[in-house]
This record gives C-alpha cells, sequence and structure tokens, in this order.
C-alpha cells in the first residue's frame, strides 16, 4: 500500500489510498469527532495572512480541532501511529527528511467550503505534504464537499475531483498543489493533516 502512495506522490504530487484504516477504526475516529463537537472543542476555522489570523466565512467555512498528542484517544492513537508509519516510510523512500506532524478534526457544516488555496500559509512554513482522512460513512453523489486538486501539467491545467469517502486518505505536496473544497450539502467529517520539516512548536492557527 505505502508503495503506491509514495510512486504516485513523487509523480503526480498527490496520491489517493482507499481503507487507510479499517471501516470499524474509521468509524471509532468519526466518534471520537463527534464526542469533541458535544463537548464544544470545536472552533472557526482560520486563515493566516501576513501572520494574522482572520477567520473570513467568504473563505472557509469549516470549524476545527487539534489533536493533541499528550491527549489522544485509543482511536484517535491508532491514526495517529499509521500516519507515522507513513511518514517515516516516505522519509525512507522519497528522501524526505519530515520530522513531525499535526493533525486536526474538521467538520464542514452544510452550507461551507473551502475557496482554492495552497496549504502554506506563509514562506517560513514547514508544511511539505498535507493529508486528509475522510470520515463519512455515507456520502453519495449529490452531498457535495469533494476535494479539488488542481494540477498543472505541461502547462494545462487537470482537475481531480476526491470524493470524501470513510477511510478513504489522500496526500499531497503543499508547496505546489492548489486544491479546494467544494461547498458540503451535508455535514462532511475529516482529519486534516501536514508532515513538517521541523518539529512542530506552537505554531497551531
Ligand atoms: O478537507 C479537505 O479535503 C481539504 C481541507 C483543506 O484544504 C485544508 O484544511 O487546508
Ligand atoms: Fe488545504
Amino acid at each position: 500500500m505505502l508503495d503506491a502512495i509514495a510512486d504516485s506522490l513523487a509523480i503526480n504530487s498527490y496520491a489517493i489510498i482507499d481503507n487507510f484504516l479499517s471501516d470499524e477504526e474509521a468509524m471509532d475516529c468519526l466518534a471520537v469527532l463527534r464526542e469533541n463537537k458535544e463537548d464544544g472543542n470545536f472552533k472557526k476555522a482560520g486563515i493566516g495572512t501576513l501572520g494574522m489570523h482572520q477567520i473570513d466565512k467568504s473563505i472557509r467555512g469549516d470549524e476545527i480541532k487539534w489533536l493533541d498528542n499528550n491527549n489522544l484517544s485509543p482511536a484517535s492513537q491508532v491514526y495517529m501511529d499509521q500516519v507515522e508509519s507513513m511518514m517515516r516510510f516516505f522519509n525512507r523512500t522519497l528522501f524526505l527528511s519530515l520530522k513531525d506532524f499535526e493533525c486536526h478534526f474538521a467538520h464542514y457544516p452544510s452550507g461551507t467550503f473551502y475557496k482554492r488555496h495552497l496549504d502554506l500559509l506563509k514562506l517560513s512554513d514547514h508544511r511539505k505534504l498535507s493529508f486528509v482522512f475522510y470520515l463519512n460513512p455515507d456520502w453519495k453523489e449529490g452531498d457535495g464537499g469533494e476535494l479539488l486538486l488542481y494540477l498543472q501539467e505541461n502547462g494545462t491545467e487537470r482537475t481531480v475531483v476526491v470524493n470524501p469517502l470513510l477511510g478513504r486518505l489522500v496526500v499531497f505536496r503543499s508547496e505546489i498543489l492548489e486544491h479546494e473544497v467544494a461547498l458540503a450539502n451535508k455535514s462532511r467529517y475529516s482529519i486534516t493533516g501536514w508532515m513538517l520539516d521541523q518539529y512542530k512548536g506552537t505554531t497551531f492557527l
């Protein structure tokens, strides 16, 4: 499984992998996300421009909760362990020097989206790979919330549409791949993360 992701990342700058965790493990992650929501732990996500933190619903309408490495539920731990082995694998096969990663739960309420953007917020950012794990067991055509990846190929742009299906992981290069979350017509759940080329400090937005 990891070989295929590494090949696709090297060639296409993105990779999609289904069943990154079993459906049961993914549902356990969704349950943890929901508990966090019920406990009021989610906050409206912001956008960082020139070091400022702003909330702008015309750009992004999701709400998020960062995962705290020192206080992980068993289900989140299973996910983080898989991500950690994937990161080590990338370091070996793609000659990267990824040091650390950070993740947040995300909820896009019906009617929200995240306009086309690049995940590198500023030049000093250390995000190398973005990865999103989807937690929508009943997703169907018409629910919206697809991830659109804008690939540049020989001077032309190609759009890849990724449906946010339970257990699916998408990984892409943070520095070059512009992307957007299409309008969600239903609540859309995921865990978004970034692999960094330095140890994470307190840069949480
Ligand atoms: O949820 C997704 O599919 C992508 C989210 C995203 O682009 C982000 O949080 O930066
Ligand atoms: Fe993004």
